[in-house]
C-alpha cells in the first residue's frame, strides 16, 4: 500500500533551535498512528508542519505521494482532506450540537449562509449519521456549551469529520477525559479510521496500550523508534530517553 502522508526530513527552526531535525514519517490510508515522546520532542510542531501552520526549514510533506503541500497555506491543506483537531475547544457553545455541524458542512463556512439556505437531504443525512456516529443524536437540539466535556471533543471531531478528511490530525484528544469517555474515543477513532488515516499526538500511554496499533516515538526533534506498543516497551534507548531510565519502557 502506498502512504497517503509522507514527511520527509523535516528540518524546523525556531530562531536557531532545532525543533525537529530530520523527521522521516510516513502514514498508510486508513491508518491510526500515535505519536509519542517526551515534553519538547517536537510532536506537535510536527502536526503543525502537517496542517501548514509552522512552515518547514527543509524538507517535503507530500500527500497522496505527488502533492507538495509544506508551501500551502492551512485552508489549502484542509481543502486538500487535511484536517486538524485543536486542543483548544472551537465550538460555538450558544449553537445547538446539530448547527455546529451545519456550520461545518463544506461551503457553508459562516453562519450567514447557513441561516440563508436550507440543507439539502442529503447534507442532513450525513449529519444525522454523524451525529449518530460521535454519540450525540439524542443531544443534537441542546446548546454545544451544556455538553460534557467529553462530549465537546466528540463535537469537535464530528466539525472535522464534516469536511470529509482523508487524515485528521489530533492533539491529546482524550485530556481531561472520564475513564468511560476515554474509552469511547478510542473506539470512535477507529471507526473513523474506517474512511480516514488518524495521526494522534498522545501522552497518556494507557490509551495507546489500548487502542495503537503502531507508535513512532519522538525524542529531541528526531525520530527514536517505531513499532507495536510491545516492541516500544522493549526498546531500550526509548526506556533511556523517554523515562530518563533503564527498564521498563512505558
Ligand atoms: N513557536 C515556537 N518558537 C520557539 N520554540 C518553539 C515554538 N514551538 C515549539 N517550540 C519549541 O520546540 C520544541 C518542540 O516543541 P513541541 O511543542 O513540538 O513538543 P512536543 O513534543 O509536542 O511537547 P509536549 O508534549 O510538551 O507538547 C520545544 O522545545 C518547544 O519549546
Amino acid at each position: 500500500m502506498q502512504p497517503i502522508l509522507s514527511c520527509r526530513n523535516i528540518l524546523v527552526d525556531f530562531s536557531g533551535f532545532k525543533a525537529v531535525q530530520g523527521v522521516d514519517l510516513e502514514v498508510q490510508p486508513q491508518e491510526v498512528r500515535f505519536l509519542i515522546g517526551p515534553n519538547g520532542a517536537g510532536k506537535t510542531t510536527m502536526l503543525d508542519v502537517i496542517c501548514g501552520k509552522t512552515k518547514v526549514r527543509s524538507g517535503e510533506v507530500l500527500f497522496q505521494q505527488t502533492k507538495k503541500i509544506t508551501k500551502l497555506q492551512e485552508h489549502e491543506i484542509v481543502n486538500l482532506g487535511i484536517t486538524r483537531k485543536f486542543q483548544a475547544p472551537s465550538i460555538f457553545s450558544k449553537l445547538t450540537v446539530f448547527e455546529n455541524l451545519e456550520l461545518s458542512v463544506k461551503q457553508r463556512r459562516n453562519l450567514w449562509s447557513v441561516l440563508r439556505a436550507k440543507l439539502s437531504g442529503e447534507e442532513k443525512d450525513k449529519i444525522v449519521s454523524l451525529l449518530e456516529k460521535i454519540g450525540l443524536k439524542e443531544q443534537m437540539s441542546e446548546a454545544a456549551g451544556s455538553l460534557a466535556h467529553g462530549q465537546k471533543q466528540w463535537l469537535e471531531i464530528g466539525m472535522q469529520l464534516m469536511q470529509e478528511p482523508q487524515i485528521l490530525l489530533l492533539d491529546e484528544p482524550i485530556a481531561g477525559m472520564s475513564e468511560s469517555e476515554r474509552y469511547k474515543t478510542g473506539e470512535l477513532i477507529h471507526e473513523i479510521a474506517d474512511t480516514c488515516s488518524v495521526l494522534i499526538v498522545e501522552h497518556d500511554m494507557e490509551f495507546v496500550k489500548n487502542f495503537s496499533k503502531k507508535v513512532t516515538v519522538m525524542h529531541e526533534g528526531k525520530v527514536l523508534c517505531e513499532g507495536s506498543m510491545e516492541e516500544i516497551q522493549q526498546n531500550e534507548q526509548v526506556a533511556e530517553v523517554y523515562l530518563g531510565r533503564r527498564g521498563k519502557a512505558c
